[in-house]
């Protein structure tokens, strides 16, 4: 239709004007650390996989497997014919992993944050929002239809002053962060984040996406703090481990009422048998192999240290330039030296902060991880 493409001609446009359109761009990746793109084979460091698990051959295997055993799809939402035992198998792994006592599987994590957040709190109710949480709290916050709250990032004094105000004003209170932020690579307070919770009786959810595999011998950021209680553990099958679907820890009592309620459980497919058995092979590694586990920290302040930022928390480690165009052009300068870094812009991050975010893996070999800082301490000198 004539108006529409209008539409989306102008909104494309207006996009390109400021470097915030993207593209998608066809990557055939090879391992966990060698991706092809155009025809040039690259060292990716902006890939997930952090463990290199997606392309070991226990995971591809149990996947194919399953594949061939049971079928490529799931055939229907868990609650009509989609519910393989392998997803009560996975599910009993995960609260074992978390120390939690059920777990849910949810067909990603995104899905996983848009369905259990509009289950536990509705318009009577208050969300607060770290500022740097990742973009599906803050849908699962819109959708829940509760008042949401912005507090600083990492913020605990800022938390504790919204707390003060808006606490008393609502029926139940949910406090959302990422356990590790995806495009910082730095790690939640949870230990000051779960007392605050505990003093305003609010129920704390940690989005671990990042940190399932690779911290705490592949707990996760949560097991950093002992003591804390963390009652919704959210993460992601898709990242460390390999494969895809994502989960929430936590409580026997609130996976029943998902599983009875979360929309997106619901009312979505199914997990296919081949990602839950490849998710299941991911879990007996990191179990077996915790040495692994640490790897990806390891290459990371391997490289904060080469270049004197401050010293990694995480395998994410972030090279702020600023302008969108900025790091378009050195993400541009990096993949003619063989690396590819993309460069994460606004609305990703927040205006002014646009980046390079780089990704370690356990496949690095550190001679790359030296190279990579070398060349970026360049390009960061010639923009200085
Ligand atoms: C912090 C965080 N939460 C959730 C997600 C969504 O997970 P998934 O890719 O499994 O949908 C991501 C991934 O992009 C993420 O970085």
């Amino acid at each position: 239709m004539q108006s529409l493409d209008a539409f989306a001609g102008e909104k494309l446009a207006a996009l390109e004007a400021k470097s915030l359109r993207r593209w998608l761009k066809p990557t055939r990746r090879h391992d966990g650390a060698v991706v092809e793109r155009d025809g040039r084979r690259l060292i990716s460091f902006s890939c997930n996989d952090y463990l290199g698990l997606s392309h070991h051959p226990e995971v591809r295997a149990s996947a194919a497997e399953a594949a061939l055993n049971y079928g490529a799809g799931a055939a229907a939402s868990r609650l009509v014919t989609g519910d393989h035992p392998l997803l009560g198998d996975l599910e009993k792994r995960l609260a074992r992993l978390k120390g939690t006592e059920a777990a849910c599987v949810f067909g990603s994590g995104y899905l996983a944050n848009t369905g259990v957040i509009p289950t536990l709190v509705g318009s009577e109710d208050v969300i607060f929002v770290d500022a740097l949480a990742h973009a599906c709290i803050w849908a699962g916050a819109q959708l829940s239809g509760a008042k949401i709250v912005k507090f600083a990032h990492n913020d605990v004094g800022d938390l504790a002053r919204l707390l003060e105000a808006e606490r008393p004003l609502a029926r139940h209170a949910l406090v959302a962060t990422d356990g590790v932020f995806s495009m910082d690579g730095d790690i939640a307070p949870l230990d000051q984040l779960s007392a605050l919770c505990a003093r305003h009786d609010a129920w704390l959810m940690s989005d671990d996406a990042h940190g399932v595999g690779v911290l705490a011998e592949g707990r996760g950021s949560a097991a950093l703090f002992p003591g804390a209680e963390i009652p919704l553990q959210m993460g992601t099958l898709s990242k460390a481990l390999g494969s895809y679907g994502g989960y929430l820890c936590g409580s026997q009592a609130v996976v029943d009422l998902l599983k009875t309620r979360a929309r997106t459980l619901v009312y979505a497919t199914g997990l296919p048998p081949a990602s839950t058995a490849a998710a299941l092979a991911s879990l007996d590694i990191i179990e077996r192999q915790p040495e692994r586990t640490a790897l990806p920290l390891a290459k990371a302040r391997l490289f904060t240290r080469r270049l004197g930022l401050p010293e990694a928390e995480s395998p994410i480690v972030p090279v702020v330039l600023g302008s969108a165009d900025a790091a378009l052009s050195a993400s541009e300068a990096l993949e003619n030296q063989g690396f590819l870094v993309v460069a994460i812009r606004p609305p990703t991050v927040p205006d002014g902060t646009a980046r390079l975010r780089v990704a370690f893996n356990a496949l690095h070999e550190d001679v790359d991880v030296m190279r990579l800082a070398d060349a970026v301490a360049a390009l960061r000198g010639a923009s200085a």
